[in-house]
């Protein structure tokens, strides 16, 4: 398991992204010259309303998509100009997917789901199967591994898709609507185990709707019509105590480390502008 970074490394920079999707004539910008930089062990959540940009975000940062133009470095390397084959072996081994219907093979039982990112290398990694063993273990399956999705729990299955999303200790665990299936109870349950995964030294970037699901990450990245509409970073969670203030679109934005919580609030009045500071340097 990961132990907790001593100092913060950037681990997901978007430099000037923009996604643009045509529709017939139109031209929609899903995204908007976007900067930022996540940076390791951090955990946020991407917010904002239906159509703000975060799936395509999302879609970036998880390597799905391609920017239409600018640059995105994961721990240094740039995955924009990467080949398909080069791109579909980086996502496999450095980043961590997380959906809302778990996307477990139900065929397989959940020690075979954890261990599902690395069966089709050639041969598997050394201590794999220990480390899928612990990780099972870790999510409160140990006594579950031979059973098969549908015989879990809608909790369960997503602590099998999280188990499964460490299984190569990726740079970056993506989650999408993580908790959108769950009840309220369940839902809580998968955002203590986030919140452990954050105390270890995890980096987690969530998408959510959901105000009191995005209120417990340690950050808030909040989109409006593909920009920036503000950043919002301190200690939340379960402590619940934000002390935050608002500061002007056009103020240095916050660097990580920082005590106290933040916001930036980036203004529309500004159009185009669509950048801050994740934490690290610019
Ligand atoms: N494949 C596509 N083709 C054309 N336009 C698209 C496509 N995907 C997204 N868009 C447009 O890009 C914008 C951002 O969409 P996106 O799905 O990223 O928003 P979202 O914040 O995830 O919304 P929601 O919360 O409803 O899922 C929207 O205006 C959307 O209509």
């Amino acid at each position: 398991m990961k132990q907790p970074q001593p100092g913060k490394q950037p681990v997901a920079e978007l430099t000037d992204v923009t996604r643009t999707y045509k529709m017939g004539d139109e031209f929609v910008k899903a995204l908007d010259t976007f900067t930022f930089t996540f940076n390791s062990g951090e955990y946020w959540a991407i917010m904002g309303s239906s159509g703000s940009g975060k799936s395509t975000l999302l879609n970036l940062l998880g390597c799905i998509d391609r920017p239409t133009s600018g640059s995105y470095r994961i721990r240094g390397r740039e995955v924009s100009s990467m080949d398909d084959d080069t791109l579909s072996t980086f996502r496999g081994k450095e980043l961590g997917f997380i959906f809302q219907s778990y996307n477990l093979l139900p065929q397989l039982d959940v020690l075979e789901n954890i261990l599902m990112p690395v069966m089709y290398q050639d041969e598997y990694p050394d201590g794999i199967e220990e480390r899928a063993l612990r990780l099972a273990e870790r999510v409160g399956l140990g006594g579950r591994l031979h059973h098969k999705p549908m015989q879990l729990s809608g909790g369960q299955q997503q602590r099998v898709a999280i188990a499964r999303s460490l299984i190569n200790d990726p740079a970056l665990l993506l989650a999408d609507e993580a908790t959108g299936n769950l009840d309220s109870k369940t839902a809580d349950e998968i955002l203590e185990l986030f919140d452990e995964l954050h105390d270890e030294g995890t980096t987690i970037l969530l998408v959510t709707h959901e105000q009191d699901v995005g209120e417990r990450a340690e950050n808030i990245l909040r989109l409006k019509d593909g920009l920036i509409e503000s950043v919002h970073r301190g200690q939340r969670g379960r402590s619940g105590a934000t002390q935050a203030f608002e500061a002007s679109h056009s103020s240095v934005a916050p660097h990580a480390g920082d005590a106290e919580a933040e916001v930036v609030t980036f203004t529309s009045s500004e159009p185009g502008r669509s950048d801050a500071d994740g934490g690290g340097e610019a």
